[in-house]
């Protein structure tokens, strides 16, 4: 830089404190990279920090992975000045309005500001400890199964977000529930990690709108469903569930598909279709009025009256409530018998109550699916979803 003024030089490394990450500058004779270490945390920070990321265990939450986005997309490319997305596009402008936010930090701050976060959330999970996953557990990202005493257990595993079953969430049951139909146990259980048995389909399913365009979308998401409802008619083993807490949408309609359904005393289940602008689904149009009659399927279907476990019970959704606290010793006694029982009479006696419905349930499946590709493309189910995540300052 010796062949330089002192005021070019100087020009130079003020223009340099100012770039984003990894520019290149020409000089004449020299070629400078910013290299982040100017102030503050390096480049070197910021990566580890970056990799340190993807190994945290929780969810930090919607919040926080927007911030981490903001302060990311700032620290590497400097003010938000890319069009603000469409009002429909919820994620991308939650992103977008993220980022903008951030406009009068500088990148160096925002470097800093990042590394400080993630260290944050890092500490806040504690030491790692290498906890060996049980000799016979499977490894899903969204689901805890496992296979004891002859009974496979398929447990949604997000309980940070009430167990909501997002689109790999369902691509996961399918093929949980198609494993366990032919392992060696004896029945299958489902329920839920943490406070709730499952708060139904994310809503976020429906907030991205992706290559192709919604009616794509649409179409996939009820093929999606279509297939997920299908591996429960015809689940060829007895199929129980142990409702842990609230239960919301399709994780409700499918309980009809069921053999078995133990609730917690303070569980309670809610369909809220028409609130949402859908329609319902998981065969529950056929199996709610079979099991509880048009009049009381009506309040629950089209009126989303949230019933508690003992009023599911009385219409015969629930087989057995058992109070809180003795719900989990109760009920696993009881499953750990059923398991002793002869699998293939089990089997057997199941098809036989089953298979004379199965032919209709496929139809019921197919309608509902073509019922609900047309209700997410209606204004009033967008703008219902829209209304959720409006409620809430979060995404
Ligand atoms: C292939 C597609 C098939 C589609 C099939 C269609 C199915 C239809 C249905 O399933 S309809 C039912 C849809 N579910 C809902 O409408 C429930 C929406 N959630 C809620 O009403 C509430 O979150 C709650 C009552 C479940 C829990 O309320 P609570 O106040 O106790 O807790 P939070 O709201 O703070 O929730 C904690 C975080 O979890 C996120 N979350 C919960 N449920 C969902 C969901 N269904 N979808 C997306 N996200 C959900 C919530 O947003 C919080 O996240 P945050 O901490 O990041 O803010």
């Amino acid at each position: 830089l010796s062949c330089h003024t002192a005021k070019t030089v100087q020009k130079w490394f003020d223009q340099l404190k100012e770039a984003p990450a990894s520019q290149v500058f020409r000089i004449p004779g020299v070629q400078l990279h910013t290299t982040g270490a100017l102030m503050g945390a390096s480049v070197e920070d910021f990566n580890n920090a970056k990799a340190q990321l993807g190994t945290l265990k929780k969810d930090p939450g919607n919040h926080v992975k927007l911030k981490i986005y903001a302060l990311f997309k700032q620290a590497t490319q400097g003010p938000c000045n890319t069009p603000k997305p469409g009002m429909l596009d919820f994620v991308n402008k939650a992103k977008w309005d993220a980022w903008k936010s951030l406009e009068s930090v500088s990148q160096e701050e925002a470097r800093q500001q990042y590394v400080d976060l993630i260290k944050s959330l890092v500490s806040a999970e504690g030491p790692a400890v290498a906890t060996p996953p049980p000799e016979s557990a499977q490894a899903f990202q969204s689901l805890l199964v496992t296979t004891e005493d002859g009974i496979t257990t398929i447990r949604f595993n997000r309980p940070e977000k009430k167990n909501a079953i997002t689109l790999d969430m369902y691509k996961e049951l399918i093929d949980a529930l198609h494993h366990a139909g032919k392992d060696d146990s004896v029945i299958t259980v489902m329920t839920g990690s943490g406070d709730f048995y499952c708060s139904g389909n994310d809503l976020n399913n429906f907030t991205g709108i992706p290559q192709g365009g919604i009616e794509k979308m649409a179409k996939d998401s009820g093929e999606l469903l279509k297939h997920y409802v299908k591996a429960y008619i015809d689940f060829p083993k007895p199929l129980i569930a142990v409702v842990n807490g609230p239960a919301l949408g399709v994780s409700v309609t499918v309980l009809g598909l069921f053999d078995v359904v133990y609730a917690t005393e303070s569980a309670t289940f809610h369909t809220p279709f028409s609130q949402l602008g859908q329609s319902p689904e998981g065969c529950s149009s056929y199996t709610f009025p079979k099991i509880m009659g048009n009049a009381k399927a009506s309040e629950m279907l089209l009126f989303n009256k949230k019933v508690t476990a003992t009023e599911a019970c009385n219409l015969g959704l629930v087989t057995e409530v058992f109070p809180d606290g003795s719900f989990q010793s109760e009920v696993w006694t009881r499953l750990k018998a059923y398991a002793k029982l002869p699998p293939k009479s089990l089997a057997l006696s199941k098809q036989l109550i089953r298979s004379k419905e199965k032919e209709k349930l496929h139809a019921v499946n197919d309608a509902e699916v073509e019922r609900l590709i047309e209700r997410w493309l209606s204004d009033e189910c967008m703008q219902a979803i829209m209304n959720f995540f409006q409620a809430k300052p979060k995404l």
